[in-house]
């Protein structure tokens, strides 16, 4: 993602690269973050010190990895500046840290920043809401052989979605694992599934299964470069907002 995000900061306007971060001993620092993402030199060369490099932006784009994103969070707090969170992956006890982070950073997270899975999501609450549960909701992802993490986030978006459309608590009845002698689904249930595979950028369905019918809500996402334009728009957005965690539904316009 790093190299999609230096490639839509280069073609929009209003916006510019001052930093681009890597990982200490990356073999890749010093390098030009435009050359890495096939867009010629920019002048900016990658960099290991987040510190000064959050010092001199408004804002920051983080596709990272948990742990770093939340390490990132604070030094945009420390910063009051916009913080930009795609990254997926996430454990029950982080949303603690974040949620402080935010009294002080403006920080937009989503687990995908496209327009068209945000406004699936709207879709999967309203058609959770009008079917009840005689309709079984599953859902369906497929990402490519890299991604590290499952379900998805947005898989987990969209089931919060579902969650919120039939007003029941998505941690409480998320099926995330069937394996062996399961026995027969229980009604109310929201399940997952996850392909792997190739390199396919990002496929989601949602999946509302009655008796005798079926309805399949499905997004593809063809390019990453949906994501990192969704990244720097949420980053414009937020930059004349008060410090808090908003979401990539609240950039579009889309939350109720
Ligand atoms: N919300 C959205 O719309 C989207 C979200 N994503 C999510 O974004 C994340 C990244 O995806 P992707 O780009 O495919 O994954 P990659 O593994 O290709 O990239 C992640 C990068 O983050 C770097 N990184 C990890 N920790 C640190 C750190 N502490 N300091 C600096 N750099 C660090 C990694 O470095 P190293 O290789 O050295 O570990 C790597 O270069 C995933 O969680 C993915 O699910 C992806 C696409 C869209
Ligand atoms: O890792 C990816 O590639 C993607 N991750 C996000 C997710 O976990 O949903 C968004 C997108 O689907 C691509």
């Amino acid at each position: 993602m790093g190299r999609a995000l230096v490639r839509a900061l280069t073609e929009m306007d209003g916006v510019a690269v001052s930093a681009a971060i890597e990982r200490e001993g990356s073999l890749d620092l010093g390098r030009d973050a435009g050359e890495l993402a096939g867009v010629g030199p920019i002048g900016v060369r990658l960099t290991d010190d987040p510190l000064t490099a959050f010092a001199a932006a408004e804002g920051v784009l983080d596709f990272t990895a948990p742990r770093a994103s939340l390490a990132f969070a604070e030094l945009a707090a420390q910063a009051r500046i916009v913080h930009v969170i795609g990254t997926t992956g996430w454990q029950d006890g982080d949303s603690a840290p974040l949620k402080a982070a935010a009294r002080h950073a403006r920080i937009v997270k989503s687990g995908n920043m496209s327009l068209g899975i945000n406004l699936l999501a709207a879709l999967v609450r309203k058609a959770a809401t009008a079917l009840d549960e005689d309709f079984d909701i599953e859902i369906v992802e497929m990402h490519h052989r890299h991604k590290v993490d499952a379900p998805s986030g947005t898989a987990l978006l969209l089931g919060e979605a579902a969650a919120q459309g039939r007003w029941i608590p998505l941690a409480e009845r998320s099926v995330r694992v069937r394996d062996g002698h399961t026995g027969p689904r229980h009604k109310g249930d929201i399940g997952f599934a996850t392909l792997r595979g190739g390199s396919v950028v990002g496929d989601h369905t949602v999946i509302l299964a009655g008796q005798g019918e079926r309805i399949e809500l499905t997004h593809r996402a063809e390019d990453r470069q949906i994501f990192a334009r969704g990244a720097v728009k949420a980053a414009l957005w937020a930059r004349d907002k008060k410090p808090g965690l908003y979401s990539m539904a609240d950039v579009l316009g889309l939350s109720d």
